[in-house]
């Protein structure tokens, strides 16, 4: 299952791109990263299907690393192709967005800045396929 983020505005060579870097490298599953205009630009069309999509949002649902990776490892097993995962912009994401997401994924009620949840979205999901490999990566508790 290909993981794709989708986000707004240039992480390029900042602390947090290399920290985005880092992770994306360790990642065994396929991986892909978009990036689109602070405003406006289109969000690709999936490229296969079935696809799910996951909002990042503080209005969503806060998760465990074992929750988050059960999950992926569900949408795998069923088939899923790709699982993209939307981060807003200063702005955040619309109603009708959240409305048509599969997921709302929330790192807590904190508002964190974009680029760093984008980072941290990539650590989680090294982790979670770690997890679900068995790797020693993740201790829980
Ligand atoms: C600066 S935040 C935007 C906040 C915006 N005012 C709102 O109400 O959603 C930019 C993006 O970072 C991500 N983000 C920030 N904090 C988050 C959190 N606690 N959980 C999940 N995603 C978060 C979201 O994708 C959000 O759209």
């Amino acid at each position: 299952m290909l993981l794709h983020i989708i986000a707004r505005g240039k992480i390029a060579r900042s602390p947090e791109g290399e920290l985005l870097e880092r992770y994306a490298k360790r990642l065994t599953w396929p991986f892909k990263h978009t990036e689109l205009p602070d405003v406006g630009g289109k969000i690709p069309a999936p490229a296969q299907t079935p696809v799910r999509e996951v909002l990042l949002d503080e209005r969503g649902k806060a998760m465990s690393s074992e929750d988050f990776a059960a999950l992926l490892g569900r949408w795998r097993d069923e088939g899923v192709r790709e699982c993209r995962f939307l981060i807003g912009a200063a702005d955040g994401h619309g109603d009708a967005a959240r409305a048509s997401a599969d997921h709302l994924l929330c790192f807590g009620k904190m508002t964190w800045p974009h680029l760093l949840a984008r980072a941290m979205l990539a650590e989680q999901l090294w982790r979670a396929t770690a997890i679900l490999a068995g790797h020693p990566y993740h201790r829980s508790g």
